[in-house]
C-alpha cells in the first residue's frame, strides 16, 4: 500500500506535457525563462504545493513581474458533479497562489484573513488551467492580491480578491 501511494505522488510532482507546453509559451512572451519558486521542506505537507503530501496538488509556481503563475489539470478525484472541477478547491488554488507568492516574496508566513471569489465558469476536469495572481496593495501588514483562473479558451473561469496578513 505505501509503495502504490508513493508511486501517485511520484507521478504528480512532475508537471505534465501540456502543462510544460503552457509554460514555454508564456516564457516565449515573456522573452525569458521564468523562474520557479523554491519548495520548502518545512510545508512539505502543504496541502496545494507540498511534495510530501500524499493527496495534494503538487502545484509547481513562476516569479511573473509583481507576480505568480501556475497551471493545473484537474484529475477525477478533484471533480463535484461530473465532469467539473469543485469550487473548493479552484478556490484552494487561488488562495495558494495568491498565499504562496506574498510568503515567498516577504519570507514569513501570510496568512489569508479574506477571499472575495466569483465563479464565472466552470472548471472541466482533464482541461489545463492557467492560475494567474499579483500584489495589489500594501497597508502595513495587510497585503491585498488578486488572482484569476483562466480555461484553455481564454474564458475566466474564477476571480478571486484575497487580504492576507503578514506574520509579526
Ligand atoms: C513553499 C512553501 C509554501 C508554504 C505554504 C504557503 C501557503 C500559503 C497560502 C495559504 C494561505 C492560507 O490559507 S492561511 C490559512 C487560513 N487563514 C487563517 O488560518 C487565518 C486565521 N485568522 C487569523 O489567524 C487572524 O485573524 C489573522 C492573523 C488574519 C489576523 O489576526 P490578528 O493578528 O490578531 O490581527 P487583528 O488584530 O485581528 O487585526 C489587525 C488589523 O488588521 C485588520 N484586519 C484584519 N483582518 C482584516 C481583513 N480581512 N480585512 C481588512 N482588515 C483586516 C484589523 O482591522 C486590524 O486593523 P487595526 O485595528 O490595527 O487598524
Amino acid at each position: 500500500m505505501g509503495e502504490i501511494q508513493n508511486q501517485v505522488v511520484t507521478q504528480h510532482l512532475q508537471m505534465n506535457e501540456t502543462e510544460k507546453k503552457l509554460l514555454a509559451a508564456e516564457e516565449e512572451k515573456y522573452g525569458r525563462k521564468l523562474v520557479e519558486m523554491s519548495k520548502d521542506q518545512k510545508y512539505g505537507m502543504c496541502f496545494a504545493c507540498g511534495e510530501q503530501n500524499p493527496i495534494g496538488l503538487h502545484l509547481h509556481f513562476f516569479w511573473i513581474p509583481n507576480g505568480v503563475l501556475a497551471f493545473f489539470t484537474p484529475r477525477q478525484e478533484h471533480q463535484s458533479y461530473d465532469g467539473r472541477m469543485h469550487g473548493g478547491l479552484i478556490t484552494v488554488l487561488l488562495d495558494e497562489i495568491m498565499g504562496n507568492y506574498i510568503f515567498k516574496k516577504e519570507g514569513v508566513p501570510a496568512y489569508t484573513a479574506r477571499i472575495d471569489l466569483r465563479f464565472r465558469t466552470p472548471v472541466m476536469i482533464g482541461s489545463t488551467i492557467r492560475c494567474e495572481g499579483h500584489e495589489v496593495k500594501r497597508k502595513g501588514r495587510l497585503v491585498i492580491m488578486e488572482g484569476v483562473i483562466t480555461n484553455p479558451d481564454g474564458t475566466v473561469a474564477a476571480e478571486a480578491t484575497s487580504t492576507l496578513m503578514l506574520e509579526r
